[in-house]
């Protein structure tokens, strides 16, 4: 049977064409020689692997015929009006880039005109950015195989911006390319990134297009479509599903590369660690149909969003509902431990008595959030206000006590404390104690645990019993504590791709700064970054990293964390305004909101975003008392036709066309009280956290960003 090769197809086609395409391709897949698919050679045409084929009446595809391992295969470069299509069909051809070795369509000029002349640089005082970086044409064209009228435009662009935009006009390896050109990496290590090689021709004009379509860089903009529902998925999506089919060259080798143990993929909001998580997830499965895969994140919502992009990817991929099961078991952290205890039934007690030193056979529910604020209520410690307050004996409960498995009085006098900032002499200690006691006590007497108890004892139960799963992905790894880290530790075997983490310590907005080599993960060598950003215009991403600048960021390795990020897209500037009073803010949010509505922009595509749920209620009854379709989104999923507004918290890991932040640099005077009582390190990590969730906020948004500010 023929192979399809989908390319990013150069001009958009609407629904009733797709499906028109969609069919005709299916049928190509099935039998090209099937009557009524009319593929036919173009007389005088520049390639002659060209074909036509016939969509409809009105409208024709256009593919290039290649011959090879004993079936013919079909690039199909996309669909057009009859008499554009023929006129298409002369005038492109498909080749071997003789430099790089990779793929390229290219047109010919009809006309017998001579070729442009180079265009000089404009007149501008400062040097066109390529040149300020130091590269020349030789680079372009003789080292890395850009088309000369390409590398000519390049090496005069006079900025990033102006770059980007040609980066933008040339689908695939090009654009990659050009946008690695605008950083300062030297053209060794772009060669070596997007694996360039010179190719080396065989008698096989067709076998050498096929080796170069399958090079990793190639299939930014090729893809070899598996069979027919894979076909109708490419098809039916908006764009192709740009995500599901034409990977960075990067993303593809970590979706299928094998890691001798724990592997760490970090990279910048938005550089698609999450695609790769959900296509690794795939590729294990179909590897091993009887794997047992866990995929697992920080929250039930971003778990619930990853069921989906996995079923949206590949529907075929089993999901089962219960761990230990074959196929990929998609939960939130917290649940994946409350599943292993119920599981588990009473033998959970073992590994109650383990953790906490009591014996209780059936923990059934979840310790209030409010308990640390109880027992500080009912107790009369003499510890200073910087030590008994809730942040702190919740920090030091979850950093410290559980992880190191301390029981009792004697346990915790004698356990270590590498990186809390507070130093505790022998009295503070047992005072602290006294009080972690009494935590533990309550939620003995109602049969509860916190979070990190519960992943403690999922933990210590896993490693008397056994590991449940084959494989685990992790995403949102930054968010992770460290019981989290040693049920996980636990739940798979140390073996070859046990561990894939998934994360970015600039976006850690929950819990604290671990280190994964002191839970048993150690990663050292295995570590990559992912440093192009697909959602974020370059605009709104400067804006973002701006966010960050002044904060110390450091990785689950305890490295200094990088930035560096590059974005795909060019969008308008962020704009940031300000707002003298609550009621300015409120009119200025709706005043935007009306005219995005006003341009056609769909509302559901737009997201307010604010600090707590309070404000959260007060945004989106001002919006709907000025007459924008507003709704307030708590746990449940976003529905179609009204305007989002949402905590900054839970549009985590999610994205909006256009996105305003509201009350960016406010702080309410309980939070001040709050902030002013803590030690100075818990102090400045807040801050830090502070940081991160205005950045991953502002990472939301894909093409415009309004950040309104109260003065
Ligand atoms: N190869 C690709 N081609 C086109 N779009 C892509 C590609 N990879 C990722 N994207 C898109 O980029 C956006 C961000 O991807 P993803 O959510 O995986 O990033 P992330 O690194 O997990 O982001 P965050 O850390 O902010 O959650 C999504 O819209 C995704 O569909």
């Amino acid at each position: 049977m023929p192979t399809i090769i989908m390319t990013k197809w150069p001009v958009k086609i609407d629904g009733s064409v797709k499906a028109k395409a969609m069919t005709f391709l299916q049928r190509l897949s099935a039998d090209d020689t099937t009557p009524g698919l009319h593929v036919e050679p173009i007389e005088n045409a520049a390639d002659p692997r060209v074909r036509t084929g016939r969509v409809d009446q009105f409208w024709r595809a256009v593919m290039f015929r290649l011959d090879g391992d004993g079936d013919s295969h079909y690039v199909v470069h996309g669909v057009w009006p009859h008499d554009d299509a023929i006129s298409v069909a002369r005038r492109v051809r498909l080749k071997v880039n003789p430099v790089n070795g990779l793929p390229q369509i290219e047109e010919t000029v009809e006309t017998a005109s001579p070729p442009p002349a180079p265009t000089p640089p404009p007149a501008v005082a400062e040097k066109p950015l390529l040149v300020q970086l130091g590269r020349t044409t030789e680079d372009l064209v003789d080292r890395l195989g850009v088309p000369p009228d390409v590398a000519q435009r390049a090496l005069n662009a006079p900025d990033e911006d102006a770059l980007l935009d040609l980066a933008q006009q040339h689908e695939g390896w090009l654009g990659l390319l050009l946008l690695d050109l605008a950083t300062a990496e030297p053209i060794e290590k772009i060669t070596e990134r997007l694996e360039l090689t010179a190719p080396v021709a065989s008698a096989d004009a067709d076998a050498d297009l096929l080796t170069s379509l399958r090079k990793p860089a190639a299939q930014a903009q090729f893809a070899f479509i598996d069979d027919q529902d894979e076909l109708r998925r490419v098809i039916e999506e908006e764009d192709f599903g740009a995500w599901r089919i034409f990977l960075h060259p990067e993303q593809r080798r970590y979706v299928s590369r094998t890691t001798s143990g724990p592997f760490r993929l970090s990279g910048g909001a938005g550089t698609g660690k999450t695609v790769v998580l959900v296509h690794r997830g795939r590729a294990l499965a179909r590897r091993d149909p009887q794997a047992r895969i866990v995929l697992t994140t920080f929250t039930t919502n971003l778990a619930e969003s990853l069921r989906d992009s996995l079923a949206l990817l590949d529907p075929r991929v089993p999901q089962p509902a219960r761990l230990g099961e074959a196929g990929v078991h998609v939960a939130g952290i917290d649940s994946l431990a409350a599943s292993i205890i119920r599981a588990a039934g009473s033998d959970i007690a073992a590994a109650v008595q383990a953790v906490l030193g009591d014996a209780r056979s059936a923990p059934t529910g979840r310790a209030p959030a409010t308990r640390w604020r109880e027992v500080l209520d009912a107790s009369s410690t003499s510890l200073p206000a910087k030590i008994a307050n809730e942040t702190f004996l919740s920090a030091e409960y979850t950093l410290v006590v559980l992880p190191n498995r301390v029981k009792n009085e004697d346990d915790y006098r004698r356990v270590r404390r590498p990186g809390r900032g507070v130093a505790l002499d022998r009295a503070k200690r047992d005072s602290v104690w006294e009080l972690i006691a009494a935590y533990r006590a309550l939620n003995r007497m109602d049969g509860t645990l916190d979070f990190a108890e519960a992943a403690a004892v999922a933990a210590e139960h896993l490693t008397a019993t056994g590991p449940q799963a084959d494989h685990v992905l992790v995403d949102e790894g930054q968010d992770l504590a460290p019981t989290h880290w040693q049920m996980l530790r636990a739940l798979v075997a140390e073996t070859d791709d046990d561990l894939f983490i998934a994360e970015d310590s600039h976006q850690r907005i929950y819990g604290a700064r671990i280190v994964l080599g002191r839970y048993g993960i150690r990663i050292v060598g295995r570590s990559q970054r992912l440093t192009l950003n697909y959602r974020t215009t370059a605009q709104n991403l400067r804006y973002a990293m701006g966010v960050l600048d002044g904060g110390t960021y450091v990785d689950l390795e305890e490295q200094p964390e990088v930035t560096g990020y590059r974005s795909a897209r060019s969008g308008p500037p962020p704009s940031v305004q300000k707002a003298e009073s609550l009621i300015a803010e409120l009119d200025l949010i709706a005043d935007q909101i009306t005219t995005w509505l006003a341009d056609g922009t769909l509302p559901e595509t737009i997201a307010v975003l604010v600090h707590d749920r309070f404000q959260r209620e007060r945004v989106a009854n001002a919006l709907i008392e000025r007459d924008v379709p507003a709704r307030s989104v708590d746990r449940d999923k976003p529905a179609a036709g009204r305007v989002l507004v949402m905590t900054m918290h839970r549009a985590k890991g999610m994205e909006f066309t256009k996105v305003v932040l509201a009350d960016v640099g406010f702080q309410s005077a309980a939070e001040k009280v709050r902030l002013g009582g803590l030690d100075e390190s818990e102090r400045l990590d807040a801050e830090l956290r502070a940081r991160s969730l205005t950045y991953v906020a502002a990472s939301r948004a894909r093409d415009e960003l309004v950040v309104v500010q109260r003065s």
